[in-house]
């Protein structure tokens, strides 16, 4: 990278933006004119203070690339600090700028919905209500963005993991949900099923004749069925079975296996996806992933299975892991069930699902059972702990994970959430929507009346948010954790200690690795560590051991080519002994920007969080080589590029097929988003073409090993499918013919009664 050029760009970008608000052209510059002329001559500065930084950093970037085909997430972040970094410093509403076009506006409708359901949330006692309300305050985000600024702000630093829940199951409420179905590519089966948790037997891999037992999931809640959902393009055989029709469970009357008594049932697929859906471990299940898991059942023409694990922080980790595991054995066990002849699996997951498919393949070759015949993981998460990355310092920015919220999602997971303690009354919008609607008419009046009093009155918007800030300081949510509940914390995590430990092997320690060794420098007094020569754990859990102050030194053994370069820039290891004493220092004349907003973040991972199994990529190599072939589909504008990047080197190294692709300007999450533009639904069409890969392949070509980068083109290369509307645009016309009815609806009752009135006086 041609540093020098970048710098030259930023400032002359800086000096065009100055000189055009300062009013050279127009009149007398206005105060926000002022506030911008002032914040360019500040990245002005800034930036020069950083060049030489940057320039040191850029003759190492090279030792983290996958290759030289593939731009690091460094290249990503400075191109985009040439073109537009300061447009989104100054209008933090416009992050989307960073986006696809086509995307963006999808991104501030999430953006608009998640600050008026924020402003909402617990406000109302009604699902209807939230929604209702949540429209009609939206409109007062959608035209004052900087309002909007200060709202997300506010949202995603202070309100905690339950807030999130919340929002990110938004499409799983009845009205979105049916709507998403609506629009989806219809199915023949789509089951709920609860399969009780019992332990079974399968085969040992390596020698058929014996076998290993499988254990139902036990870990923090107890023994409970494991649920899942089987989609289906086509009706197969065993699908309709005695069997699993008694493993269904209802999802609340809907119909959840569409057809008719003469439909014709296909032989059994060779091949089947099972799949674990991302969701940050703490939200979403198979149903928020619907969409794209009907197209592909189509394309792909396999049965898919999702499992709907229990998520935290009510069921940290390994509870995922332990449940997504019994799923894939079970799975293997009943292929008989699923319409599936028991050939060819492909485990396929995004974020947090990724995250489980590598780490479930591992305990697969732990346990010495059948492993997958290869895996498919979008954008996923395989280093949960707390170090800054090029590509990680995009959340900051980023509109569907920032920064906060990826912290409270790891706490969450790692079982360190103080917020789990409480009895939080949890706003399951889901339930909600059930809920009386005599409450409906009320919210909606006063969602109302606050919006056109925002429209009236700016200043009543600011004591509306006022309200909303003091609301959320009293909230439960975000109180600070009770000093008395110290000790109950450590017997939580005394326990899941030991489950864990119990559950995750019994080995004993064959194979000292520097991860173990680094680890338990940090906590020596608490750490429990069981390694052998293909699994670690090393799990200290204690309120004492320290943060993450051997993260950086983690990330030199990552990669170890590169630890003589870092080590040859100055940079100190975060928490180290002199850094703990002294607040972080800036360069001579960098003064950081603060946010006004005060963040109740706890930055500090636990150290559970480097266990491989958590982790992957910190995995030693020993269980690095027993994965099958894995596909890394992942984007420019996802915080975790670096760490992907940096999984799929590990792999190559000790020559595990490893592709890597990496998707142009498309967010962490992109499959979600599948149905609202083509590049998105491009981008998914990636992700089954790697599955179709894995079920077809023979042995894994040496081609394998070489990455593939799509670019975007002009031509529509998976145009396998009709352009669907876009969602969005269907979500906005039902609400507001929702709101219409609800008004017109008032005003007839309204009528009604006077009618009724003038009837009884006339009488
Ligand atoms: C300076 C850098 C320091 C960095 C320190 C980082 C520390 C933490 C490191 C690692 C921790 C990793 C923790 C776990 C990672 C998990 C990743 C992970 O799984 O992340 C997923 C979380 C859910 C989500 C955001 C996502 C993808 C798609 C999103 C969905 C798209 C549409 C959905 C809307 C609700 C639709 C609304 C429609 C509306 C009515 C208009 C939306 C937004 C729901 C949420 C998902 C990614």
């Amino acid at each position: 990278m041609d540093t020098k050029a970048v710098f030259t760009a930023l400032y002359d970008v800086c000096e065009e933006n100055a000189n055009f608000f300062s009013g050279a052209t127009k009149g007398q510059p206005g105060d926000a004119a002022q506030r911008l002329v002032d914040a360019m001559t500040t990245i002005q500065e800034h930036a020069r203070t950083l060049e030489p930084v940057i320039s040191g950093f850029a003759a190492i970037y090279h030792h983290f690339d996958f290759d030289p085909h593939i731009p690091r997430s460094c290249l990503c972040v400075s191109s985009l600090l040439k073109n537009r970094c300061s447009q989104c410093i100054i209008f933090s509403s416009q992050s989307s700028q960073l986006f696809t076009p086509a995307i963006r506006p999808c991104l501030q409708s999430i953006a608009i919905s998640l600050v008026a359901f924020g402003d909402n949330y617990k406000k109302h006692q009604s699902g209807i209500g939230v929604a209702a309300s949540s429209f009609l305050t939206s409109g007062k985000y959608a035209i004052d963005p900087e309002l909007r600024g200060q709202e997300y702000e506010r949202i995603t630093q202070n309100l905690d993991v339950h807030f999130w829940k919340a929002f990110w199951n938004i499409t799983e409420t009845e009205v979105l949900s049916s709507l998403v179905s609506m629009t989806a590519t219809q199915v023949k089966v789509n089951r709920a099923l609860s399969v009780p948790s019992l332990p079974f037997d399968l085969p040992f891999a390596a020698d058929p004749t014996h076998m290993v037992t499988v254990s139902p999931p036990a870990a923090h809640i107890g023994r409970g069925p494991v649920q899942m959902r089987l989609i289906s393009y086509e009706l197969r055989e065993g699908q309709d079975s005695e069997k699993l029709l008694a493993l269904c469970r209802s999802e609340g009357g809907q119909i959840s296996l569409s057809l008719g008594l003469k439909t014709k049932r296909s032989p059994p697929s060779p091949w089947l996806v099972l799949h674990f859906h991302g969701g940050g471990f703490v939200a979403q299940t198979s149903k928020s992933h619907e969409p794209y898991l009907r197209s592909w059942s189509q394309d792909l023409n396999a049965p898919i299975l999702s499992v709907d694990y229990s998520l935290a922080p009510e069921a940290p980790f390994p509870r995922a892991l332990e449940e997504c595991f019994y799923a894939y054995c079970w799975a293997i066990k009943n292929h008989n069930l699923l319409g599936w002849t028991g050939e060819r699996v492909c485990l396929a997951g995004d974020s947090a699902g990724g995250n489980l498919c590598v780490t479930v393949s591992m305990r697969a070759a732990a346990h010495g059972v059948r492993m997958p015949d290869g895996i498919v993981a979008a954008y996923p998460a395989t280093l949960l702990t707390v170090y800054a990355s090029p590509s990680r310092l995009l959340s900051l920015m980023d509109p569907l994970l920032p920064l906060s919220v990826l912290a409270r999602c790891l706490s969450a997971y790692a079982g360190t959430d103080p917020h789990v303690e409480k009895q939080v009354e949890k706003v399951s919008t889901f339930s909600m929507v059930r809920r009386d609607t005599a409450l409906l008419l009320r919210d909606f009046k006063q969602g109302a009346s606050n919006w056109i009093h925002s429209l009236l009155d700016r200043g009543g918007a600011d004591s509306v948010r006022k309200s909303v800030s003091e609301a959320s300081l009293t909230s439960p949510h975000t109180d600070p954790p009770v000093s008395g509940k110290a000790s109950e914390y450590s017997l939580e995590k005394g326990s899941l200690k030991s489950q864990t430990c119990q559950d995750l092997g019994t080995h004993t320690n064959s194979g000292a690795s520097n991860v173990q060794k680094n680890t338990s420098q940090t906590a020596n007094h608490l750490s429990t560590t069981t390694v052998n020569h293909n699994s670690i754990l090393d799990i200290t859990l204690t309120p004492e051991s320290k943060p993450e102050d051997v993260s950086f030194f983690l990330c030199k053994e990552v990669d170890p080519s590169v630890s003589e370069s870092f080590s040859s820039v100055a940079i100190p290891p975060p928490g180290g002994e002199e850094d703990s004493e002294k607040p972080q220092e800036f360069p001579e004349g960098f003064e950081p920007l603060r946010s006004e907003q005060l963040a109740e973040m706890n930055m500090q991972s636990s150290p559970i969080a480097r266990n491989p199994y958590m982790s992957p990529l910190l995995a030693p190599d020993s269980m690095l080589k027993g994965l099958p072939p894995i596909h890394i589909v992942a984007c420019h504008l996802d915080p975790m590029l670096d760490d992907s990047v940096m999984f799929a080197k590990r792999l190559r190294n000790v020559g595990q097929p490893v592709t890597l692709c990496v998707v142009d300007d498309l967010p962490h999450g992109f499959l979600s988003l599948s149905q609202l533009s083509r590049e998105t639904r491009e981008a998914a069409n990636v992700c089954m073409e790697r599955i179709r890969d894995v079920f077809t392949m023979k042995d894994p070509p040496p081609e394998m090993r070489k990455h593939r980068k799509l670019e975007r083109t002009n031509q529509e290369p998976f145009a396998t499918k009709r352009d669907h509307t876009p969602i969005c645009d269907i979500v906005l016309l039902v609400l507001c013919c929702v709101v219409s009815c609800l008004v017109i609806l008032k005003i007839v009752y309204k009528l009604n009664s006077l009618f009724c009135l003038v009837i009884f006086i006339m009488t």
